[in-house]
Formats: structure tokens, sequence, C-alpha cells
């Protein structure tokens, strides 16, 4: 009987579990994991380690705190809960988070301007055209955003990833030892030998303690690092997107990116984060199991089962990559649609009470009907695109490859056999029988569940091409924003050129050719030669650019110059006011204001604005308010003078926190606004539209009282009676001709020019002006010197008139006179 005995089969190394020299093996890889990793920990990683203990000490400490506080109910953790943030000298804030029925407080560092500006050549503007996918762009775009997400090389972020990859490791480590095992357990019941049977099972169950919980750690520090990523992201664009620079503004007018800031901060950022880490374990891992595996496998396999692997290898990664579809655009396109159809969801929330008086439901309805059909469309072009893929995948991965390993396996086994088979004599074949047929068994065993893993891990790391390209639609996304914002901040925008339909004598307004000059800080307010332009971005930008609503403006503002600013709707009056808060850009000419804030300028625009919060913090959070003096007595003071006293009360004191714009009617919001202004007392407020729904007695009043504050006020209102608050009154568009009847019909201006230093109106105010055109008046009656001297004119005229008896009988005499009558006396 022929016996077919592989002896070329290169026994594999036995059980490191029953061999003590095998153990040692293992162990020696443990140790040199270790020291490697230990390398990639840099050079000054005592500092790293010192400063990571002191943190971590920090860490407890705030732990131990927490846990000796008994957690509180509601209303409690409301009352501690007077201050959201405390603000430090050196910029940081301590948040205090509620967590639990606890406070945390979470120190929160902004980011530097330097590291902003050291960024910005990291990030030049995104090509509209740019084709999406796993290409040189995509990896240069990663590159920018893991600059944000990954800042440091000893950071907290680099400790995870380390630790992840030591039980990435670990795990393949106890892959190749549970294939071992494997093909021990089944070579000890081949050979019928009970006792090594047993023992295989105790290393059986003694090995799934570090298996799972490996496996446990490896899902745990995937989520940990993707949450570092998120926090790390979303804090530089909370400070690149919230800054003085007003780049949150800016971004909501379309002059950036298109999208909402929303959809791009939450879940294309999170998604993003989560695809990153998650690709880390996919093609980390499998990449290593595969280099290990394949190693474990060459010895066994032979030389020409190796280089047939690795052909398998590239055979598939080719025909994967014909077969798979433009994921990363895909997903670009999905995170697109989403955001439009949660800026629909947004924007009915946000204006719910208008679309109910209007009965808008139904049209709303239709519009998110259709954003969401057009997002399901797209998804369903992504499903179906997936069909072909799946098919080719699973066709390749585990059929092909299955059938490859069986061919692979039985190389050394069918050919190399013959050849012992023919050397080996009668006698010692039965002899060797037993022997032979359990050693490769165990071999059998061990190669199928090394080639299956083997399989798993290729699988995973060919899926991971799909991941990839996924990858790269979400980071278009973020870097899309990213660029959006630090060109927004650094004012950066494409060059237009001058439209050829534009006519001659139109001006052309491009975002990239602003040069007015803006001086913040002097005590006055000073527009020369500034064009009010409404800026357009984009398409339209590019078309037509901004539209020009006053050609040129000039006027200056002194303290007690109150000035009211009348014009037609739409004709600009919120415009200039835009331009001073610079919202909209000084296209031309010279723009000089105090600072924003207390003892600056403040503005109120027609809408007002509450944040949510305790009714406290709206004039300023209860910290500020402590560190600056001021009381609740004062608070009080100041709501009577908005004749708001009844609100604490109302309300349930000062620490309620409500949705104050859907709690306060629209009187009592605009009231609120006042209030604020009262509270900081600025030198200059630019008060927009901001009392039109206040009672006529009440708005006279609080105007009264901001004057008496010594506030410069430069109101914008089509409200004639508000004119006796002012002196000055700059009217827009054609004040001849504008029925906004806020021309005084009892006051005369008497000049239509300024007379402050050397700012000219147009010289002739009854000559039309032209559509665009402005005229500033100073108004008499208010001023004590005009009013004296028309008091003394008022006497001339009086003293002329009591004269005209004695004239009138002059003028009789001479007429008698000079008929030849006689007159007496
Ligand atoms: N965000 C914007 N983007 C582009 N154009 C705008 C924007 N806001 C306003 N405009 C344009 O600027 C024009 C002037 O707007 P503005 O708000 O200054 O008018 P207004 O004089 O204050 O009018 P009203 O009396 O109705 O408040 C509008 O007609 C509009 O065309």
């Amino acid at each position: 009987m022929t016996v077919t005995v592989p002896t070329t089969i290169p026994s594999l190394p036995k059980s490191p579990l029953s061999n003590l020299s095998a153990r040692r093996r293992q162990a020696l890889i443990v140790v040199l994991i270790s020291a490697l990793l230990a390398r990639s920990v840099p050079l000054n990683a005592t500092s790293t380690l010192r400063g990571w203990k002191e943190d971590r000490a920090a860490r407890k400490a705030e732990r131990k705190r927490r846990e000796t506080e008994t957690p509180l109910n509601t209303p409690a953790l409301e009352k501690k809960l007077v201050d959201l943030y405390i603000p430090d000298p050196s910029g940081s804030r301590t948040l205090l988070v509620p967590h639990l029925g606890r406070i945390s407080k979470v120190r929160i560092t902004p980011t530097s301007s330097e590291l902003y500006a050291s960024h910005l050549s990291s990030f030049p503007p995104l090509d509209p055209g740019e084709k999406l996918g796993v290409n040189k762009q995509f990896w240069k775009m990663l590159i920018a955003v893991l600059r944000v997400a990954f800042p440091s090389k000893t950071g907290k972020e680099a400790f995870l990833l380390v630790l992840h990859t030591f039980f990435l490791l670990s795990r393949t480590v106890l892959s190749v030892m549970v294939a071992r095992l494997d093909g021990r357990i089944v070579r000890d019941l081949v050979s019928a030998n009970g006792a090594g049977f047993v023992r295989g099972l105790g290393w059986w169950f003694a090995l799934a303690i570090p298996s799972t919980y490996t496996n446990s750690m490896i899902r745990y520090l995937e989520r940990k690092l993707a949450l570092a990523f998120r926090t790390n992201l979303t804090r530089y664009i909370h400070d690149l997107y919230l800054n003085d620079n007003l780049n949150y503004y800016k971004f909501g007018l379309g002059l950036a990116a298109a999208g909402t800031a929303d959809q791009f901060i939450t879940t294309d950022v999170a998604r993003f984060c989560d695809s990153l880490a998650a690709l880390y374990g996919n093609i980390g891992k499998p990449a290593l199991d595969l280099l290990i595996f394949t190693s474990q496998l060459a010895a066994s396999l032979g030389p020409m089962g190796t280089i047939g692997l690795f052909a398998n290898y590239g055979f598939t990664a080719w025909v994967l990559k014909k077969a798979t579809p433009a994921f990363g655009r895909m997903a670009a396109t999905e995170a697109r649609l989403e955001g439009e159809y949660r800026a629909g969801l947004g924007r009915i929330g946000r204006d719910g009470e208008e679309v109910a008086f209007y009965n808008g439901g139904k049209r709303e309805k239709g519009i998110l009907l259709a954003a969401y059909e057009k997002l399901t469309k797209h998804v369903h072009t992504v499903f179906k695109a997936r069909i072909p893929y799946g098919m080719t995948e699973d066709f390749v991965i585990k059929y092909f490859w299955s059938a490859c390993g069986y061919c692979l396996m039985s190389l050394p086994i069918l050919f190399p056999a013959a050849t012992k088979a023919l050397k080996a004599s009668p006698s010692h074949a039965r002899q060797e029988l037993h022997h032979e047929v359990a050693d490769r068994t165990e071999s059998y065993v061990s190669n199928r569940r090394l080639l299956l893993s083997l399989a798993d891990a290729g699988g995973r790391l060919m899926y991971s091409g799909k991941d990839l390209a996924e990858l790269s639609g979400y980071t278009s996304r973020v870097y899309a924003l990213l660029s959006s914002l630090h060109s927004l901040n650094n004012n950066i925008y494409p060059e237009n050129p001058r439209p050829a339909s534009l006519e001659e004598d139109q001006p052309f307004y491009d975002l990239s050719n602003v040069h007015g000059r803006v001086i913040i800080g002097p005590k006055h307010l000073l527009i020369r030669g500034v064009p009010i332009v409404a800026p357009a971005g984009g398409a339209a930008g590019a078309e037509r650019g901004g539209e020009e609503l006053i050609h040129s403006l000039d006027m200056r503002v002194e303290q007690g110059e109150h000035t009211l600013i009348t014009g037609p709707n739409g004709v600009g009056k919120t415009s200039i006011a835009r331009i001073v808060a610079q919202l909209w850009p000084t296209w031309s000419g010279l723009l000089e204001r105090p600072i924003h804030g207390e003892g600056g300028i403040f503005f109120l625009p027609q809408r007002p604005y509450l944040s949510i919060g305790s009714l406290r913090d709206h004039p300023h959070t209860y910290a500020e308010m402590k560190s600056r003096g001021r009381t609740d007595a004062e608070l009080m003071s100041i709501l009577k003078h908005v004749h708001l006293e009844y609100l604490p009360s109302r309300e349930g004191g000062w620490e309620t926190r409500k949705e104050w714009k859907d709690v306060l009617s629209g009187g009592e919001k605009q009231r609120m606004g006042m209030a604020r202004l009262f509270y900081h007392r600025p030198t200059y407020a630019i008060l927009d539209e901001c009392t039109s729904a206040v009672s006529s007695d009440v708005e006279g009043l609080m105007y009264e009282h901001a004057k008496s504050l010594g506030i410069t006020l430069v109101t914008i209102s089509h409200r004639p009676s508000l004119l006796k608050y002012h002196n000055r009154h700059l009217r827009l568009g054609d004040p001849t001709s504008h029925h906004t009847s806020s021309t005084p019909l009892t006051r005369t201006p008497v000049a239509s020019t300024t007379n402050l230093t050397g700012l000219t109106a147009p010289q002739t105010p009854s000559t039309p002006l032209a559509a665009h055109g402005w005229q500033l008046t100073t108004l008499n009656s208010t001023s004590a010197e005009e009013k004296k001297e028309l008091d003394h004119e008022i006497e001339e005229l009086e003293r002329q008139l009591g004269e005209v008896g004695g004239w009138e009988r002059r003028l009789e005499v001479i007429g008698r006179e000079l008929r030849g009558e006689k007159v007496h006396g």
C-alpha cells in the first residue's frame, strides 16, 4: 500500500503552549513588540510623560471630587449652573457641564491665531471641478485635516493610537496561537491522546480571556480615537467659526462653501472621524495579519505557494479596483443632500410661528419631501451601484480565495508526497503511519485556520478599499469647511474678472478687491466715501458682483449728535449698520468707529437676539457680572426703565432658564434689547428699528433715558415721532418723493450740509437726489443757541409789528398832504 506522506511539509513549529522554547519565542515576540512600541514614543518622552502624569493626576482629583459629591436634583443642579462657564484672564474658559447629577469642570483653551496662520497654507480653496476619489488630492486633503485632528505626536491621540496598535498586534498573535492550538487539539483527538486533549481545552479557555478582552479593547479604543479626532476638529472649527471676524455670519451669507454649517460641523465631521478611526483598524490590522499569516504559511506552502498567494492578492486588488464605483463622490453628494434636508427641517423649527400664521405647513412639507426624495433617489443609486460591486467582492474574496487556498494547500501535500512515497520503505510505513496522519491533520487544521484568517484579513483589506473611497468623500467635506473658514478668516475670495456685459459706468464690486480702510478705536463714527454695497459670493458674485445701494456715503457722528436715518424700504438703511459693524466689507473709502461693546459702539438689530440661558445671562453671565461689581438691584432698576420689572417674578427669578425667544412677546423682546443697551452703556448705539413693536410712550421714555445715560443714538426707523429725540437727520433715497413720512412737517431743515469737518451732503436739498442718493440735515430746535436766536428774532418781529399802527398813521398823513389837504400837527 502506498502511503502519501509529505516529507517536504516542514512540520509546523510545536505548539507554543506545550513547548517551552516556543513559549519563549512567543514571549520574545511580545517583548519585541513592546520594544517597538516603546521606540515609537519620541525622545522627549520624559517631559511628555511628566505632563501626561500631571494631567492624569488632575483628572483623578476631579473624578474624586465628583465621586464624593452626592448627585443633585434638577433645581439644585440648575442653581449650581448659574454660570455657563468661568472665564480665565489667559483667555481659557472652564465650562460647567452637568453629568450624572454632578457638575464636571472642563477647561477649554482657545486655539491660537498663530496656529491658524501656520495652517492657512495647508488649506487652499478647493477647485469646484476637482475629481473626488482616492487620488493625490485626497491624500493632500487628508494630511491637512490630520494636522488638526491629530495635532501632536505626543498627545492623547498618539497614546490611543499606540495602545490601539498594541491591541491589534495582540489580536494577531492570539489568532496565530488559536490556530496552532486548534490543530494541536485535533491532533490529540486523532491520536487518542486524552490528557493532551484536556490540556488543549484548558489552554483554549485560557486564551479566550485575553482574546475577548483584546477584541473589546480594540472596539473601545477605536471609538475613543474617533472621539478624540472629533473633539480636536470641533474645537478648532468652533474657534474659527465663532470668532471676532464674524465668520459664522459670512458663512451663512453664502460667501464661502455651499451648504449649511450645521451639517458640516455635526454629521460630516463625525462621519469623517468614525471612518478614519475605523479605517486604521480596517487597514492596519488586516495588513498586519496578512504579513504574519503569510509568513506563518510560507513555511508550509513553500516558495511556489507563497508566490501564488501574493499573485492572488495583486489580482484581487486589480479586480476590485476595476469594479469599484465612485464611492467618494457618492458619499460627498449624500452628505450634501442630507444637509439640504436638515436645513429644511431647521428652518421650520426656527420659523415655526410664522409658518403657522401663514398656514405654510403644506408648502414646507412639499419642500421637505422634495429634499428627502432627492436624498433617497441618490441613496438608491448608491445601493444599486453596490450590487455588482458586492457580487464581485464576495465572489473574489469568499469563493475565489477559498479555491486558491485549497489549491495552495494541496501543492506541498500532493506533489512532494509522491516522491516521499516512492522512497519510503514498507516496513517503516506502517510504523510511521499513525504519527504522520496525526501530524498532517494538525498541520492541515492549523493551515486551514490560518488560511481562513488570511482570507478574512484579505477580505477586510479589500473591503476597506470601499471605506477608503468613502473616507475620501468625507475628507473633501471637512476639508471644504476648514478651507472656507480659513479663507473667510483671512478675507480671501476667488478673484472674478469684470463681466463684459457690465456697462462702463457700472461699478463692479468683487470680494477679492476690497480696499476700504477701517480704523477701530476712535471716539467718533466716521464714514467717508464708502459705497454701501450688498456683497454677493459664489456664482452670483462672479456674474455681477455686489449690489450697490448707495454710491458713496459721507457721515460723521460725534458724541451728542443723535442721528435718525430714514428712507424707503430696501434702500440700504440697515446695510449702513452692517458695514459699520463690519458684517459687510468696506469696499473703498474710510470707516472709523469706536470699539464694539462697553464704552464703544453697540448694535441693536431689527430682530432681537435672545440666547438660551438664564434671565440674568442676557446682559452678562453671572461670573462676568460679579467681576464687574454689578448687582441684581442694578439689573432691576434697568428693567424698570424698560417697563419689564415684572419679568423676574413672572418667570421665576433671575436664574430661570428658558427659550426666551419663545417666552417673551415681540415688544418684550425689544425692550430686553434696550435693557441690554442700558446695562452696557456704550458711547454710541446703532438702533435698527429695535423699538418698532414697543408702544410709543414707552419708546419715548426709553430714548430719553438712553440720552440721559450719555449714549449717542444713531437710529434707523420709519417712525417720525422719533425725530424729536435726534438732532440730525440722514435721509436715504429720494427725499423729495418718498412717502415714509419721515420728513418733518413742522421742523424745517436749516441746512443741507453737515458742518462737520468738511463732510458735505448734496448742496441743494430740493433737487431730487439720484435713486441712490442721501441727504444729511441738522435739525434746529434742539440747539439752545438756535432757540435763543429764534427768540431774538421773534422779539424783533413783535417790536416791528408794534410799530405798524404808527407807520399806518404816518402813511395816511403823507397821502393827505399829497392831495393838498391841510394837515394839523
Ligand atoms: N444678506 C443679503 N445679501 C444680499 N443682499 C442683501 C442682503 N440683505 C439685504 N440685501 C439687499 O440690500 C438691500 C437693502 O437692505 P436693507 O436691509 O439695508 O434695507 P433697509 O433700508 O433697512 O430696508 P427696511 O426699511 O425694509 O428695513 C435689500 O433690498 C437687498 O436687496
